[in-house]
């Protein structure tokens, strides 16, 4: 049944050796082999505790890599933990069964069960879960069905909604499209307790998220929540909520019948513009997993509107559709080729598996799917005839609605076209975008000179002293400024003309128009050492003194949740000097609502320079100008941790210009490595 080339103990020893599982994987199969009773019936194989082991091992492996479960078809049996993939030689297990003989040995396991079994690992539909992220699983399965089958009655003849859908999209929204997807998606939510809203940067999912719940307002008092997984992505959706709300309300003195303009005028102030982390939401327990808000003490709200969702992992989304009250409906907003989840599952792109077009050549990867019901209620409502839609779908299709006109690259600028070339992972359009020379692209290569230094490294060092110098320059002015205002104070001297200090939001606001993003976390060229080299070039350029740990100017990134001080994993702070108290240094964190923390450094919970941070952690932010580097010479490894995904992340996170260290090899091959996480709820979503 195996072959094995030391006992399965040694080589769980040697995998932990060899980084291909964790310590914790190691002993999560060896914790369970002691509970596993050893059946002594004669048909079972004496190498069924090794397999056993192996299993475990393999599983634990999975949800290390953010996979909620192992299945079983996808296991190399030749090579089952895949060691020559990664550099390290000689194959030492191989499992002599087929995938079928496989899931029954697997059945035989006295701690696998069935779904609903009080066991530590389930198997179901040829996969194998831990029991926990079996239950997550399914119930965000069941909690995402039931609010997509929940309809929301619209009675047509007597609303006034296709009058106000009117007044709210002009015919230019459509921009030369035959359908007026923001309008689609609009009407596609109004009656539906669960809307999942998808499409990349710009495509208007916030303008189409404002307009909806404009129009729900209008029909009746909700109190609405805004939530985004992390601080900076909820400060950025309340700044395009005000933004959108700003923009509509200049729209509404268009309306020409002033009885319809008062409804939707008045409406619009109701909508609520902070947004909060979904850990405030669901409120914090200080050094406990549980939130305040559960089942049994659900959220007080009749909706939800989360933002960036393809962050939501597998176990926060259950909790928060737990916490969702039995009326609350829920809005999704996202976009779904972006990386998922830092944990396990890859929830929203689940949810939107079901839209894709099976033929690959299709002009779109994605085609909607409408049940006939729904088709005919857009239709009433938008006029908009979304027949050739209507596909035999599970109901979930008729909550989704993609959104792919970006509204914020021109057709023809480089940034959308060079995402789009890699999301579709077109090596050829990829390499024409380079060619083309966009302004608002750059392309350094890892090339070295006859002194052996790296050309590419050594123009991005310069354009990032540059544009960190920019905020630099603005921390040492204020530091002259507060000085020369210290010395007037102590003069007392009345006539004195000093100039104001720059306010704290607009040094921050500086630092965050740059930032160097890294694919990898450790080596030259992951964010430890661009943070080194980026520190040792901003100082020989005199616009840093790094000689205390905590110097002015330094940006650090949180590495640890900090309940009481509510810092989070991730959060961005500058370390400047205190305005109430300048002679000391403080921590200076932007909150979610837009106010202002401020925290004395030797109370930081750990945290890092960030000056480079990974794409991973910038998921949720958005820069003016981006440099992303990819690593010289991956390990095989590393390899493993480049995908279109990773490259489209970085791309849309520049606004206005990115720039890119790397080889067109390690560019082109990337982008055709697609991502998979491996889950059941796409299955238990469509069938
Ligand atoms: N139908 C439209 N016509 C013209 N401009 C639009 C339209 N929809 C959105 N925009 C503009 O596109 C920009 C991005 O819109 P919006 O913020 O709604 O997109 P988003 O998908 O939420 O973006 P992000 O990915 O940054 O969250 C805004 O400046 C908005 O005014």
């Amino acid at each position: 049944m195996l072959i094995l080339t030391h006992p399965i103990t040694e080589l769980l020893h040697l995998w932990q050796e060899q980084r291909l599982i964790t310590a914790l994987d190691r002993h999560f199969a060896i914790e369970l082999a002691s509970i596993e009773t050893i059946n002594n019936d004669p048909a079972i194989s004496e190498q069924q505790p090794q397999l056993f082991l192996l299993v475990c091992a393999m599983l634990s492996q999975q949800l290390s890599n953010q996979h909620s479960c192992l299945v079983i078809e996808q296991i190399d049996l030749a090579n089952p933990m895949a060691e020559d993939n990664r550099g390290n030689a000689g194959i030492n297990c191989r499992i002599e069964l087929n995938h079928q003989q496989l899931i029954e040995q697997i059945a035989l396991f006295d701690a696998v069960g069935q779904p609903g079994d009080n066991k530590p690992m389930i198997f179901e539909h040829g996969r194998l879960y831990l029991n926990k992220y079996h239950f997550f699983e399914t119930q965000v399965a069941a909690k995402l069905t039931q609010l997509a089958n929940q309809q929301i009655e619209i009675d047509l003849a007597n609303s006034n909604l296709p009058q106000l859908i009117e007044c709210l999209f002009t015919a230019e929204d459509s921009n030369s499209s035959q359908f007026n997807w923001q309008k689609i998606a609009t009407a596609t939510a109004l009656a539906k307790a669960l809307a999942v809203i998808t499409g990349g940067p710009g495509t208007g999912k916030t303008t189409t998220v404002t307009k909806l719940l404009l129009l729900l307002l209008t029909q009746s008092p909700l109190t609405i929540r805004l939530v985004a997984p992390t601080g900076k992505a909820a400060a950025r959706l309340s700044e395009s909520i005000k933004a959108s709300k700003h923009r509509l309300l200049q729209q509404l003195t268009q309306v020409s019948d002033p009885a319809l303009a008062k409804v939707l005028t008045d409406s619009l102030k109701q909508i609520p513009e902070e947004a909060s982390t979904l850990h405030r939401l669901l409120g914090v327990i200080p050094n406990s997993y549980q939130f305040r808000h559960h089942q049994d003490n659900p959220l007080r709200l009749d909706l939800l509107v989360v933002d960036e969702a393809s962050m939501v992992d597998l176990p926060m989304m259950y909790k928060l559709l737990s916490a969702l009250p039995s009326h609350g409906r829920l809005i999704l907003l996202g976009d779904q080729d972006q990386l998922a989840s830092v944990e396990a599952g890859a929830v929203l792109a689940d949810i939107c598996v079901g839209l894709k077009q099976a033929n690959q050549h299709e002009a779109s990867p994605w085609s909607m799917r409408y049940s006939a019901a729904q088709a005919n209620l857009i239709e009433q409502l938008t006029q908009q005839d979304v027949s050739q839609f209507i596909h035999q779908q599970p109901k979930i299709g008729d909550s989704l609605c993609m959104l792919m006109h970006s509204h914020r690259f021109r057709g023809d600028a480089g940034i959308g076209l060079l995402a789009n070339a890699v999301n579709q992972s077109n090596v050829h359009a990829i390499r024409q975008v380079w060619q083309h020379d966009h302004a608002e692209l750059n392309w350094f290569e890892h090339q070295h000179n006859a002194q052996g230094d790296n050309t590419g490294k050594q123009a991005l060092l310069a354009l990032s002293v540059s544009a960190y110098g920019e905020y630099l320059s603005l921390v040492q002015e204020n530091q002259q400024r507060i000085n020369q205002q210290t010395i007037i104070d102590q003069a007392d001297r009345q006539d004195s003309v000093i100039t104001l200090p720059h306010s704290e939001q607009t040094i921050i606001d500086s630092f965050n128009q740059y930032r160097v993003l890294c694919a990898m976390r450790a080596g030259e060229f992951g964010v430890e050492g661009m943070n080194i080299a980026i520190t040792d070039s901003l100082k020989h350029a005199k616009l840093i003194n790094p000689q205390n740990e905590f110097y002015l100017g330094r940006p650090i990134i949180i590495q640890s949740n900090d309940y009481n001080l509510g810092l989070f994993n991730g959060d961005i702070g500058l370390i400047l000097q205190d305005s109430t108290k300048p002679s000391r240094l403080m921590a200076h964190f932007v909150m979610a609502d837009g106010s202002l923390l401020k925290v004395l450094p030797a109370r930081l919970p750990s945290h890092d320079t960030c000056y480079a941070m990974t794409v991973h952690k910038s998921q949720g932010s958005e820069f003016d100008k981006v440099s992303f580097v990819l690593p010289h010479k991956p390990s095989s490894a590393q390899w493993q941790l480049l995908s279109k995904e990773l490259l489209y992340t970085a791309i849309t996170r520049a606004k206005n210009h990115f720039y890119c260290l790397g080889t067109s090899m390690i560019f082109e091959k990337a982008s055709k490595q697609a991502t998979s996480r491996a889950s059941g709820l796409a299955w238990r979503l469509w069938g």
